[in-house]
């Protein structure tokens, strides 16, 4: 048994305004109100706009919910139009930044190299990065699922000292399974997390390894979270669209009682 506590972490990715977003972790606190916390940790990863919203509902019911950001600039300030720093997510009490989620590589070309550069830039600001990994169909179909994420963890981890690598968290996205309804079995799931975790090892020691929570995400429901929840290797879940869903995603939370 490790003694790891699962995070659940809803990626609202681009939905919720503000105002939804006061809404919506209301009914996240009032569904979780009797939860055992100690047990299991939550975050929420709204868009930057939500951020403050967030952060004065936290504060001010002295909320348990974590939240963090779905993205971080690589650079800490100057004249970088449209990104946001890590000492500004800093200053608003962001638990997270999520680094490399696959729709940013995909749609805004992000390398490993950068992904690299922005795992950087969350150490550097005392945020914990939510670092995502994860082979697309074509890779998954050629059988080469392992070798692609674990190259995506080695470029992403490029020179992190162990210290900071031991408080990373690593999600495991198979690309194909990101709302398509098309959820990795459980045992596809423990197949690449147990090889990041043996990757860790290698880098790291096994010390460091058996530290690192490692998420898996894609199609993540009520239905199917406890199964993958079981799996040693699986530490928590990185939800898509079941976390705009207040109910669902406490259910998801609650994946115990399931
Ligand atoms: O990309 C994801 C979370 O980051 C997964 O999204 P879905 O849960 O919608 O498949």
């Amino acid at each position: 048994m490790s003694d790891r506590i699962p995070l659940m972490a809803g990626n609202w990715k681009m939905n919720l305004n503000h105002l939804e977003a006061i809404a919506h972790v209301q009914k996240l606190a009032f569904g979780l109100a009797d939860k055992d916390y100690e047990a299991v940790e939550v975050a929420v990863l709204p868009p930057f706009t939500d951020l403050r919203s967030v952060q004065t509902l936290v504060d001010g019911d002295k909320l348990k919910i974590k939240y963090g950001a779905q993205d971080i600039s690589a650079h800490d300030s100057g004249a970088y139009t449209g990104e946001v720093s890590g000492p500004m997510l800093a200053k608003l009490r962001c638990a997270y930044a999520v680094v490399g989620h696959s729709e940013r590589r995909q749609y805004h070309d992000e390398t490993d190299e950068l992904c690299n550069a922005k795992v950087k830039a969350a150490f550097r600001n005392d945020l914990t990065p939510i670092l995502c990994v994860g082979e697309g169909l074509d890779v998954r179909k050629a059988g080469n699922q392992v070798a692609h994420t674990l190259a995506q963890v080695d470029g992403g981890l490029k020179d992190v000292p162990a210290e900071q690598a031991e408080t990373i968290v690593i999600a495991y996205e198979p690309v194909w399974a990101i709302g398509t309804g098309e959820v990795a079995t459980p045992e596809d799931a423990q197949e690449v997390c147990g090889a990041i975790r043996g990757r860790l090892a290698e880098l790291y020691g096994q010390e460091v390894a058996d530290k690192v929570r490692i998420q898996y995400g894609g199609s993540v429901k009520s239905g199917n979270v406890a199964a993958i929840m079981a799996k040693p290797d699986v530490d928590g879940a990185l939800v898509g669209g079941a976390s705009l869903d207040a109910d669902e995603f406490v259910k998801i939370v609650r994946f115990r009682d399931q």
